[in-house]
């Protein structure tokens, strides 16, 4: 927003972490004059609601959004502390990281992402506009939902994911070092999100626990059956590790049949990229020579992943282009002297 030309006041019960980040060129931390356009509450999801009744009955704002990850219990707490909800609109940006704080934050966050706005037939037009202008700037997508069919939806999206991340990583914490160490790029995509903050999920489960719980028991029922599947396939009669096969498979296809339904980048449909895979050492600058030769040779680069090599100061960079770019780009990067792998 401050990018944007917006004056962004920011406040925060710990100062040090406003000061950090008006240092961060964020806005400022000076309390504002008057009244300000739009108050956006960004505090763990317990705390909105005291946070919001506050800042309504102080009368700081002419409209008050929230960002917490869920929805429904924000909207009854404050509606039982008495608010009049005509200035308020619950709101989720669906895009995060796995580590909090004004250090880990990035201005480009929302960029293409979809933000939910939940209003209701009591939330007055201008406060929804002044909501939709805050996307807006934020280059995010608007989706307006119902409070509770957004808890429901990010049960099955974000919270059940959390969870089963954080599980998955669980089993390396007693793991023997010289399975570790066989890491590779598999369990670094399933386990990214397993080092977020505890104590904020924990919040965020308490405030969304049965939808949760409602996903969490099939992802249960299709454990039951893998594990089934997996003995069947110890067995001796041929019979039973055909079936056991057809299990695994089946599991197999309905995660296929799922990942395709994931959107791609900017909210479109998946795009099928072709990968140029280029080796590259650990050095200050590698990456930024890399996409610099990549613009030269006119090339957008539409995603990107590093796979860093065990014990070696190298890694390898899948650059994701455009299909009909590939055979360009990787003539150009091989005339650089860049070296390419398969
Ligand atoms: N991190 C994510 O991926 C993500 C994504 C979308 C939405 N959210 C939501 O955004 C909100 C903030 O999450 P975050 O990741 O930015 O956390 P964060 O820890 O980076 O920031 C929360 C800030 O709130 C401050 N705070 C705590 N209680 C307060 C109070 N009573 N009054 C004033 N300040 C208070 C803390 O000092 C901290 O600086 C949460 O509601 C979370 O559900 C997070
Ligand atoms: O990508 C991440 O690291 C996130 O934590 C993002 C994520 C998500 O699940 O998509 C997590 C919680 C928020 O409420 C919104 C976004």
């Amino acid at each position: 927003l401050a990018s944007r030309g917006i004056t962004v006041h920011l406040a925060d019960h710990d100062p040090a972490q406003a000061r950090t980040a008006a240092a961060l060129g964020a806005g400022t931390d000076e309390a504002p004059g008057g009244r300000v356009d739009l108050a956006v509450v960004a505090v763990p999801p317990a705390h909105v609601a005291a946070t919001l009744a506050g800042a309504i009955r102080g009368d700081v704002a002419r409209a008050y959004i929230d960002v917490a990850s869920v929805k429904g219990g924000p909207r009854r707490e404050l509606l039982s502390l008495g608010c009049d909800l005509g200035s308020y609109i619950g709101t989720h940006p669906m895009a995060g990281k796995e580590r909090s704080g004004p250090l880990a934050a990035t201005a480009d966050l929302f960029e293409g992402r979809p933000w939910v706005l939940t209003p209701t037939r009591d939330t007055d037009t201008e406060v929804l506009n002044l909501a939709l202008e805050l996307v807006a700037l934020c280059r995010a997508v608007p989706v307006v939902m119902d409070a509770d069919a957004h808890d429901r939806a990010v049960a099955l999206v974000s919270h059940t994911p959390q969870l089963v991340s954080s599980m998955v990583a669980a089993r390396l914490e007693a793991a023997d070092e010289t399975a570790v160490r066989l890491c590779g790029q598999g369990i670094r995509d399933v386990t990214r999100i397993a080092a977020s903050d505890p104590r904020m999920w924990v919040e965020i489960l308490s405030a969304n626990p049965g939808p949760v719980a409602d996903v969490l028991s099939g992802i249960a029922a299709d454990l039951d059956e893998t594990v089934r599947a997996l003995r069947s396939l110890e067995s001796a009669d041929e019979d039973k590790r055909a079936g056991g096969a057809a299990g695994i498979e089946d599991v197999l296809r309905r995660g296929n049949a799922g990942r395709v339904r994931v959107p791609g980048k900017h909210g479109a449909a998946p795009a099928t990229y072709e990968i140029v895979a280029v080796l590259i050492s650990d050095e200050p600058g590698g990456l930024a020579r890399l996409f610099a030769d990549a613009g030269r040779a006119g090339v957008n680069i539409e995603d990107v992943r590093i796979e860093h090599a065990t014990g070696r100061q190298a890694g390898l960079v899948q650059l994701m282009v455009e299909p009909a770019a590939a055979p360009g780009l990787s003539a150009a990067l091989r005339e650089r002297g860049w070296s390419l792998r398969q």
